[in-house]
């Protein structure tokens, strides 16, 4: 893979583009198609050199195309190996075309496949073009090689994986190898299609870098390059008031635990001070748990704008273990113009009325960060959930539109979106991240960095990634607490 495009995502749309392009450019495209069945043949013998035969299914396209190249490198190594087609093979059209008449070997059709023993697949059927769901003469036969047991090497996609969205459509291949070409696509990323691809491998079939990166948009893998110069300016020697000081708002007596795990991972994300802000009757609770953290009693919106004048307290955690309502609302509200992560009950207490908190975040200047979850968010933006059609990021970025925020749709396959379009999406989450409290502590780690002064993408973006990064530390048995103790510095 080219290193400028590591972290590049590119949507089949814009690969479209980028094949275009390169074309208009003079590139010889049937070169590309060479060099990516090429690269699918090495990666087939280098991972299944025990193979007793090679079974490569080409579907009517391109992928198709890069099958049939396959299937001839392969063959000319002296390997076993079986084609069969979907549809009329002499109806391919250009370069698949031309891939076909030069591959020496018998092609049979689809439904004739009948897995062995030794088989190994390498699935040509459909990639980038796929735009609705698989014809039923290629689901049956994904149903035949899953029952059998044969491995899969997908190209450039899972047949069924949608390329742009990561749904299945219809039925899918679950590969343990997939080889994609010059950039990763939303769907390698996206679930349930990530877990479909198996080791992903990008291959450089030799399009220019540039071509590429002109053509991609705003979309990018979730890694330290996509905030990582904002990070770097916080020095952890820097005197406590300059790392700022975060305020968290706890719940009432009987629901304290989640805002004290958001203010303790604040406290290790790296913000000088951190205050929990708590009601009068959780006051004792809270202060028979805390340490470093400091404690406030605020009550209602009265000591909320007494302590607002302190300039000083430059970020807020608003909603773990908060309550649902009107509390909330009032509180959010006055919180908008500074830096503020709204979070669980602080979002759904504008599940009814969101118009308000829209506009301010619109207009106050401050950095406004919402996390919802599937629940969450389909509560606050029900219109964009009900759209089918969009993808996870399109959705986040339709959301972060509409309310002027940075939005935080969180999953597996969590997706940051700025109200601009620029979107990142997270891969490094372990599946042990999905516990109770975790959700707690990512607020407290984006509330530190909007407390250092980053910017509100990339605080949200920085977050998710340590999040991340300190699942994977913290191994399988943890807990909230295990995890902010894992939380690693920023790179
Ligand atoms: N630069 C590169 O990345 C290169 C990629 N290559 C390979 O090309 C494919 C993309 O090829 P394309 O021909 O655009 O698309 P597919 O092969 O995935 O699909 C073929 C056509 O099938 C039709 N289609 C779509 N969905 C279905 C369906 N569910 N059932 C039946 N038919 C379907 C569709 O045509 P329609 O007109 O019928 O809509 C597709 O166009 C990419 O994945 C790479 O593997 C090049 O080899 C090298 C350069
Ligand atoms: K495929």
């Amino acid at each position: 893979m080219l290193e400028v495009l590591r972290d590049v995502l590119v949507t089949p749309t814009e690969m479209t583009a980028i094949d275009n392009a390169a074309a208009a450019s003079g590139i010889d495209s049937f070169a590309l198609m060479r060099s990516a069945g090429t690269a699918v043949s090495a990666a087939a013998l280098r991972l299944f050199p025990e193979a007793l035969r090679f079974v490569v299914l080409c579907g009517p396209g391109n992928n198709g195309g890069d099958g049939y190249v396959a299937a001839s490198a392969l063959a000319d190594g002296g390997a076993a190996v079986a084609v069969f087609a979907l549809g009329n093979p002499e109806a391919l059209k250009g370069d698949a075309a031309r891939a076909k008449s030069a591959c020496p070997l018998t092609v049979q059709p689809l439904e004739a496949y009948e897995p062995k023993l030794g088989d190994v697949v390498i699935d040509a059927l459909f990639g980038a073009g796929l735009t609705r769901d698989l014809p039923a003469e290629a689901q049956r036969t994904i149903a035949r090689a899953s029952e059998g047991h044969v491995p899969v090497i997908a190209v450039d996609l899972p047949s069924g994986v949608d390329g742009r969205t990561g749904e299945i459509r219809g039925a899918s291949f679950a590969a343990v190898h997939t080889v994609t070409f010059m950039a990763r696509k939303p769907g390698h990323l996206l679930m349930p299609g990530r877990v479909r691809c198996g080791t992903l491998e990008v291959f450089d079939i030799g399009i220019p870098a540039r071509l590429v990166s002109e053509r991609a948009g705003d979309l990018r893998l979730n890694t330290p390059a996509a905030w990582g110069s904002h990070a770097s300016a916080l020095d952890p020697a820097t005197h406590k008031y300059r790392r700022g000081h975060l305020g968290v708002f706890s719940g009432g007596p009987r629901s304290t635990g989640a805002a004290r795990l958001s203010a303790t991972a604040g406290l290790a994300a790296g913000a000088g001070l951190v205050t929990l802000a708590s009601p009068t009757e959780a006051l004792a609770a809270n202060a028979s748990h805390l340490t470093a953290v400091m404690l406030r009693e605020i009550h209602g919106t009265e000591d909320l704008a007494a302590w607002l004048k302190d300039k000083r307290v430059n970020a807020f955690v608003l909603g773990p273990g908060f309550g649902v309502g009107k509390k909330a609302r009032d509180f959010a509200l006055m919180l908008c113009d500074r830096a503020l992560v709204l979070d669980a009950d602080g979002m759904t207490s504008f599940e009814k009325d969101r118009t308000e908190l829209f506009e301010r975040a619109a207009s106050s200047g401050g950095r406004l960060v919402m996390t919802p979850h599937e629940g969450e968010f389909a509560r606050l933006f029900p219109e964009i959930a009900a759209e089918a059609a969009l993808s996870k990021i399109e959705k986040a970025q339709a959301a972060a539109r509409l309310s002027h925020a940075v939005v935080v749709y969180k999953g597996p396959d969590t997706v940051v979106a700025a109200p601009s379009g620029h979107a990142v999406v997270n891969d490094n989450a372990p599946p042990s991240l999905a516990t109770a409290g975790s959700g707690d502590v990512l607020a407290g780690i984006m509330g530190a960095h909007l407390a250092q002064g980053m910017p509100a993408f990339e605080a949200a973006a920085a977050a998710v990634w340590r999040h991340g990064e300190a699942g994977r530390r913290a191994g399988r048995g943890m807990t909230a607490e295990t995890l902010v103790e894992c939380i690693p510095p920023l790179p």
